[in-house]
């Protein structure tokens, strides 16, 4: 029987109900799970008792459970680019063993953890120093996975970022790096170049200017260059010295990378202590991913949600709403794991996905987006799922007050989703405000909030690294488990391929060394026009 039909029947049944009816004495707690500290409170979705368990089910009959050994285990799940699929053994403990082609991975991850721990010591102690000094700033050059993980997580763990400041380039646009560098001493900058393969265009020509830039200041600008790559080769070729080569291996895939080397930028940041109590945090997700029964499995009822939302209900996009201005970039962060993870239409096997692809992520912090784009959530036609994300504590105890209102206003937004506000109720505020007949009418309808709309609230006590560990590596694993009930490849990205081949070749038509033969009407013109 198709595997989804169970699902599509109880959707049908239950359409028109009202969460709020759903609440009985024991849905709140009946529709949380907690791990380590965090609180996932998925009750206030349309999902009761039944649906879960035949979300549940669904999991369990998509072999979850076999993908999530075989992903462990370091089988070469990513199949199209016949990899292992590793980033868990970047944080794996003391004492794992985690074998690919029969070899252990993890004496070398150690090695270079250290390695990295070691560099990051003499950077923020100053035996490392540049040759005006002390070193100041950090600029990372990077792009996606090489550049999202650690802004967003240098951004979420500053009360904590106590070595010299970091600075994330990634731009193939000229302004990024020209505005990052104008403010930076090129005697005090150390530059790291962070590409997993060392090829990204982007990367590469914003290196060559950083390269450029320290030249003209320094007798060996070199000497301030450090890699991280899985491309030893090529970095050499670079001319960066081996001593600052920090590698990783091909089955940790750009996007869950953050762990390993390219978190180098962070560990300069943070301190290799405090990078360690993220890995901590991811290596706890790990376990309780492992070890909790499906329905009390935070990453994999946070997938069920989404599957439910966006396969069965039809709602594409999902809003992560972070009542936590340091996780400012954690949607950025999401939409590129999240979609170039599910963004796909092919299944496994080559056939046509069943089903819709992983949803459209977007989001903004919360309270900035109630004025601005809330309004469509609340009042619009569609429905948008909404993920919250929110804290106990600040970290800014004489702003306490401050944290409250946050807190707040996170929990009215959620409650105000879900209760709405009736015509009646509408009609009696207008009626109080004096109006009646039929502008009363007319003015209550704009007043109405639909409610019945579903939101989840992931809270914890305070955005340490630990905690951020736990969040990053709960929703690597809710993607990873959506991605096995579709049916498809979440490790691999040929959709950015095509856009990166047609870039080359349209490069030399703007420089008007080549005719627009060949091109469309459309893309001929804009070369006429933007051709310096
Ligand atoms: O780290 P790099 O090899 O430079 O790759 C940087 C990024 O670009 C690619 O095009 C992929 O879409 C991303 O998954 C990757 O993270």
């Amino acid at each position: 029987m198709d595997k989804w039909a169970e699902l599509h029947r109880l959707r049908g049944v239950n359409k028109d109900r009202h969460i709020l009816d759903l609440f009985d004495g024991s849905r709140a707690g009946d529709f949380t799970v907690e791990a380590e500290g965090m609180r996932l409170d998925y009750a206030k979705t349309n999902i009761d008792a039944q649906t879960r368990a035949a979300l549940v089910r669904l999991a369990e009959e998509s072999g979850v459970a076999e993908k999530r050994a075989a992903m462990f285990s370091g089988e070469k799940i990513n199949d199209t680019e016949g990899r292992a699929v590793l980033h868990v053994a970047l944080r794996a403990g003391e004492g794992a063993v985690i074998r690919v082609d029969g070899q252990d991975v993890l004496p070398d991850v150690r090695r270079i953890r250290a390695a990295c721990a070691a560099f990051a010591r003499q950077v923020r102690e100053g035996v490392f120093t540049g040759q005006g000094g002390r070193i100041t700033d950090v600029v990372n050059i990077g792009i996606g996975g090489s550049d999202l993980g650690p802004a967003m997580a240098y951004l979420a763990l500053q009360p904590c970022a106590d070595g010299p400041r970091c600075h994330f380039v990634s731009n193939v646009d000229g302004a990024h790096v020209h505005d990052t560098l104008r403010g930076l001493n090129p005697e005090t900058t150390l530059v790291i170049v962070a590409s997993k393969t060392f090829t990204t265009i982007e990367t590469m020509t914003n290196a060559d200017t950083a390269r450029r830039w320290m030249a003209e200041k320094v007798a060996n600008p070199a000497a301030q260059f450090a890699a991280v790559s899985t491309a030893g080769d090529k970095t050499a070729a670079y001319g960066i010295d081996p001593e600052r080569v920090f590698g990783f291996e091909d089955w940790v895939g750009g996007r869950y990378s953050v762990w390993g080397p390219i978190g180098l930028s962070l560990m300069i940041a943070i301190g290799p202590e405090r990078f360690d109590d993220f890995l901590a945090g991811g290596r706890a997700m790990d376990a309780h991913f492992m070890g909790a029964p499906f329905a009390r499995n935070m990453p994999v009822l946070l997938a069920l949600v989404g599957i439910w939302h966006n396969q069965i209900c039809g709602h594409a996009t999902r809003a992560v709403l972070p009542y936590d201005q340091r996780l400012a970039r954690l949607p950025a962060y999401l939409q590129q794991l999240e979609m170039e993870s599910n963004g796909k239409r092919v299944a496994v096997d080559g056939s046509d996905l069943a089903t819709q692809s992983g949803p459209v992520v977007w989001g903004e912090p919360g309270t900035n987006g109630q004025h601005a784009f809330y309004q469509l959530i609340h009042q619009g036609t569609r429905v948008v799922p909404c993920e919250f994300l929110v804290a106990r504590r600040g970290h800014e105890p004489d702003l306490a007050h401050q944290h409250l209102l946050l807190v707040a206003n996170c929990l009215a937004q959620a409650e105000a989703l879900l209760r709405g506000r009736s015509l009646e109720e509408a009609r009696a505020i207008m009626a109080k405000k004096g109006l009646a007949g039929a502008e009363l009418e007319r003015q209550a309808r704009h007043r109405v909030f639909p409610g019945n709309r579903p939101s989840t609230v992931l809270a914890y006590d305070q955005l340490t690294p630990f905690t951020l560990g736990q969040i990053i590596a709960l929703y690597e694993h809710r993607v990873f488990v959506e991605g096995v009930i579709l049916g498809i490849n979440s490790f691999d990205q040929w959709g950015v391929e095509l856009g990166k081949e047609l870039a080359l070749a349209l490069q030399p038509l703007l420089e008007g060394k080549a005719g627009t033969e060949g091109k469309d009407g459309s893309t001929a013109a804009l070369v006429g026009f933007l051709r310096g």
